[in-house]
């Protein structure tokens, strides 16, 4: 277990005497109920119960495992996936386009949400993957209004002077002095010779990085930060950053082991209302009361489900289920969209400045011994914001073109919704100044692979043409419902990756990495050559993998309107990864936390909160 500093043993023990009830009173009421305490739903409890006349219930499915060394540990980030008591175990359908290969989806079902078990990286969206949700009439949805946000869920801790003088750190200092939220992000506490590496092989393509990152314009090979703490070595999640801190205040419950299976929603002379929730607890059901109202943020899988169980959704689906349907929006569980992630492995030359696997004994001792080792981290930093167009000759350019005109020519059936989308998605095609792809350096293989030593490229395609849905299957909240992705359903998706994974091999010929990589070496996927656009195909078809990234099921404009009501129902909200109308580059969480940062203050001006954030 975790040595506790005397601060951290008192929230600890707050913490299980007196917020977390285990029961509730049927039909105990409050002014707001909030579906999910993981990463949005940790946000809107903290700032909304700042004003101490609302009082605000959370309710979540899972526990509070923030004390587990899988959770805290940096690098031990992964070892609780596929873990039922870490992870919700979601399985995508088979993508006819990817082999008919289905995914593991996992999902946080702990406090904090997927904040506490993911990879940790924090990563911008550019301000054109912002403003184009309000092109689409999202009313103050733009990258200026949002842009703030970014500063206001994190305090960036300053680089440590070596770092700063040796890695390229673009974050300005006003901005890393300007951000001051619960969230705390850090830089590699060391410079290694890989993050050196990294840096100078994009200096030599032209594509160093020089802007800060929260300016909405950064392009290419950077170093980046990851959620935690630079002190402590800890995740820095929703759990432990928003919720500790104020677990004492009187108008804040949490009921943990709370799985909620639908709304309760009335009706009056106006239309469908809701008016609190059912959840069950350790096989009981109970009815809470909303007097306010009812916010979703059970995330990109779950909220969708919420809806559909409540009778909020496509009337043909909700039919089949005997359902009555409450309000008909086919839009709800639709446009489901993901970053999915091809990776070459290179083995590295034996003298490579790669550091080697520690004995995991041997490293959880240094961790908690003095917080030293290889488990400080998890090795997320060395990203780059990638274009495809400065890797096109001539012939590229001419075939990618013919492609997007033929793939996207416009019949007049097209929605307006569609329109606007494939429009940005093909000028960022098109933009040297947009990232068609992220890349970033990892050190595992996908594969599994043991012995040898290596260097994995990655590249995740940053706006798919592609999307897909999620529908329940069954009324019992227990069951799962469908996740399709449909990855690589529309070719030109398939066509930027291929060319992307390319550019991985490009990276791997450019100095300084070339240097590190043995020649004649082994490479995986052993047997698939990136030689032609078509073998590079193959190798995104049937060994690309999700890089976690679902969002889009209830999205801004379709399901919920700019101030994130949820259409056709009053006093109901959805803030989650869900609302994301059209997918932003890279990894999405700083995308989420700036999101629902926005949704509280437009939640607190609705209802007319008093805050002092
Ligand atoms: C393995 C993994 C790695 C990732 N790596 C990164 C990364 O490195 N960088 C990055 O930017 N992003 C990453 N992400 C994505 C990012 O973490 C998520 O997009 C983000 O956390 C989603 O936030 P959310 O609030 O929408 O949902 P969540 O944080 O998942 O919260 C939903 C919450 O609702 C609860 N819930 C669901 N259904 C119910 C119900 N019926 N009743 C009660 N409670 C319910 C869940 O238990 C959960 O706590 C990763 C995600 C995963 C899974």
């Amino acid at each position: 277990m975790r040595s506790e500093s005397p601060g951290r043993t008192s929230v600890l023990q707050t913490r299980i005497n007196i917020k977390y009830q285990e029961s509730i009173f049927e039909m105990a009421q409050h002014d707001v109920i909030i579906v999910g305490g993981g990463t949005a739903g940790c946000v809107l409890a903290n700032r909304l119960s700042e004003d101490p006349n609302v009082s605000v219930l959370v309710l979540e499915a899972g526990e509070d495992r923030s004390d587990d060394d899988r959770v805290y540990t940096p690098g031990l980030a992964g070892s609780v996936l596929d873990d039922p008591k870490f992870d919700w175990q979601y399985v995508s359908e088979p993508s006819p386009s990817m082999s008919n290969r289905r995914m593991k989806h996992p999902r946080g079902r702990v406090i904090g949400g997927s904040s506490a078990i993911n990879s940790l990286a924090i990563i911008y969206p550019s301000a054109a993957d912002i403003d184009v949700w309000a092109e689409l009439g999202n009313d103050g949805w733009d990258w200026k209004t949002l842009a703030p946000y970014f500063l206001k869920f994190q305090t960036i801790e300053p680089p440590n002077d070596e770092v700063k003088k040796q890695v390229n750190i673009i974050h300005s200092d006003e901005t890393i002095r300007k951000s001051n939220g619960p969230v705390r992000t850090s830089f590699p506490s060391q410079v290694t010779a890989l993050h050196k590496i990294w840096l100078d092989t994009f200096r030599n393509l032209d594509l160093e990085n020089v802007s800060d990152p929260l300016t909405g314009h950064a392009i290419g090979g950077h170093t980046s930060t990851c959620h935690i703490t630079g002190d402590r070595c800890e995740r820095s999640h929703a759990g432990v950053a928003y919720l500790d801190p104020i677990l004492e205040r009187k108008n804040l419950t949490i009921i943990r082991n709370a799985m909620v299976h639908r709304l309760a929603i009335g009706k009056d002379s106006s239309g469908p209302i809701v008016r609190g929730v059912w959840y069950s607890q350790h096989g009981i059901l109970h009815k809470v009361a909303a007097k306010r109202e009812v916010i979703l943020a059970a995330g990109t899988f779950n909220t969708p489900q919420i809806l559909e169980l409540s009778g909020i959704g496509d009337p043909i689906i909700l039919e089949q289920h005997g359902i009555d349907v409450v309000y008909a929006n086919p839009a709800v569980g639709d446009n489901l969209q993901d970053h999915i992630r091809a990776w070459v492995s290179f083995e590295v030359n034996d003298d490579a400045p790669v550091p080697r696997p520690t004995p995991i004994d041997k490293a959880r001792r240094m961790y908690e011994g003095n917080r030293s080792g290889p488990l400080t981290q998890n090795g997320a930093f060395m990203f780059s914001y990638t274009p495809l167009a400065p890797f096109l000759d001539p012939e590229g350019h001419d075939k990618l073109k013919s492609m997007l005109d033929r793939h996207l020519e416009d019949d007049g059936s097209c929605s307006p919704f569609l329109r606007k989308r494939n429009g940005f998605i093909r000028k960022a095609i098109e933009s040297a100044d947009e990232a068609t792809a992220v890349s970033f350096l990892s050190r595992k293989t996908q594969d599994g692979s043991k012995g040898g030593n290596f260097i994995t490229l990655n590249s995740m395609l940053s706006h798919p043409f592609s999307a897909g849905s999620v529908h329940i299957t069954s009324t019992d909240p227990q069951i799962r419902p469908k996740i399709d992705f449909d990855y690589y359903s529309n070719p030109i998706d398939l066509e930027i990756h291929a060319r992307h994974v390319k550019v991985l091999e490009k990276l791997a010929e450019t100095e300084p990495l070339a240097s590190i990589i043995k020649p004649r070496g082994r490479r995986l996927p052993e047997g698939y050559p990136t030689d032609t656009i078509n073998n590079a195909k193959e190798v995104a078809r049937d060994f690309a993998m999700t890089n976690y990234h679902p969002c889009g099921t209830c999205a801004l404009g379709a399901v919920v309107d700019s101030r994130l009501n949820v259409k056709g129902v009053r006093n109901l909200r959805v803030v989650d990864a869900s609302v994301i109308p059209i997918i932003p580059r890279g990894n999405i969480l700083a995308t989420v936390y700036a999101v629902t940062e926005r949704a509280a203050d437009i939640i607190s001006e609705d209802l007319g909160l008093h805050r002092n954030t």
